[in-house]
């Protein structure tokens, strides 16, 4: 007998496909900070086994958003279906009829799906995506997607930890939106804490919603998450909240380039670290770059592989992925997320120090 908690492997418990009728997909938003190990998550459902057709959206933000998406897909390679793009500022007005005409255009092309995945932004308001969803049920639409969403709120134990040690700033008051509309917490990245911290934290996210289930992870892993059950599981208790307030990310901005050509890796290291660490690069007006995430992938001297760069405020790592470079098409492609960020002055830097060292 399976234990109510635990997923049962890859058999269904029901001879009935859990979806069936037009109408009945269920949605899981995933939310959480910027960082937080969402991407990962999605990276970790669509890589296990499972018989499901699941289409994976992103709502990407800023101008970056062309290249982050090719960043994602070049993670997972051709495990993703389809990209739809929810590009916009300001999700409370576009992004409901935007996003239903691209799911239902992806459905007439490609047929049902069993389960969408939404990645929002680290800087959205889930309430508003959520809304989305729900609306348009009242609507009737086609395709109304009928209100079994489930939210999930990620959190990066790290930043959760220093940004309640900082007073109350906008970033937290997101982190807390997203725990109080969540079904489910996901307490990432567990590995860099102690149990003390950790403790510290269920509390906190149990103060701000003593509803939300919470489960610990180390790279967004957890059994429960092997199939897709589990969501459905969650769907079916779910409360949907609806608000129509989006939190403007006032002063972030997201600044991508793309250079040709092989990079060091000593040179890289320090690179990043005078950026991440040092604040050394300044802006024109003089003021410190703050970077509180980054993502490229880059091509190392001597490596044949594309290397991906990812950074979340002041940890960062480079990790080789199993794709391979064409052939004389070595581009390195960067995306800096973060407040007063000057493009010129980062690739001036980049260039200068990055690529030229290996001129010599
Ligand atoms: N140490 C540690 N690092 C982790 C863990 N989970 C994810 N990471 C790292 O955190 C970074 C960000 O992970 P992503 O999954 O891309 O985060 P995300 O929430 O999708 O990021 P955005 O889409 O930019 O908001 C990557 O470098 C991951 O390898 C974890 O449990 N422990
Ligand atoms: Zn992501």
């Amino acid at each position: 007998m399976e234990e109510e908690d635990d997923c049962p492997e890859l058999v269904p418990i029901d001879p009935k496909p859990p979806v069936s009728s037009v109408g009945q997909i269920p949605v899981t938003i995933i939310t959480g900070y910027l960082g937080a190990g969402k991407t990962t998550l999605l990276n970790y459902i669509l890589t296990e086994q499972h018989n499901k057709r699941i289409a994976v959206i992103l709502n990407e933000f800023g101008e970056g958003s062309a290249l982050e998406k090719s960043l994602a897909v070049s993670q997972a390679g051709e495990l993703y279906e389809e990209w739809l793009e929810l590009r916009n500022g300001c999700l409370c007005c576009s992004v409901k009829d935007n996003g239903l005409k691209a799911i239902e255009n992806l459905m007439e092309k490609k047929g049902k799906f069993d389960y969408i995945l939404l990645e929002t932004t680290g800087l959205a308001d889930p309430g508003a995506v959520a809304s989305m969803f729900w609306v348009d049920a009242e609507l009737g639409s086609d395709i109304y997607l009928d209100g079994k969403t489930c939210i999930t709120a990620h959190i990066d134990i790290v930043l959760f930890i220093i940004y309640n040690l900082l007073t109350f700033t906008y970033l937290l008051t997101s982190v807390y939106r997203q725990i109080a509309l969540a079904d489910l917490t996901i307490i990432n990245k567990t590995d860099l804490v102690s149990g003390e911290d950790l403790d510290r934290v269920k509390d906190t996210v149990r103060s701000i919603n003593g509803l939300v289930k919470i489960v610990e992870t180390q790279r967004s892993r957890h059994t429960r998450f092997r199939t897709c059950l589990w969501w459905s599981k969650l769907q079916n208790e779910h409360v949907l909240y609806i608000t129509i307030l989006f939190l403007s990310p006032q002063s972030i901005l997201t600044v991508t380039f793309e250079v040709p050509g092989d990079l060091s890796e000593d040179a890289l290291n320090l690179f990043v670290q005078d950026l991440l660490w040092e604040k050394l690069f300044l802006n024109k007006g003089g003021q410190p770059m703050t970077v509180i995430r980054l993502k490229g992938i880059v091509a190392l001297a001597g490596k044949d592989h594309q290397v991906m760069l990812q950074g979340v405020h002041e940890l960062y790592e480079l990790n080789e992925t199993p794709e391979r470079w064409e052939e004389n098409v070595r581009i390195n492609r960067l995306v800096f997320i973060g407040r007063n960020l000057d493009k010129d002055v980062l690739q001036e830097h980049f260039l200068a120090r990055v690529l030229h060292k290996l001129d010599n």
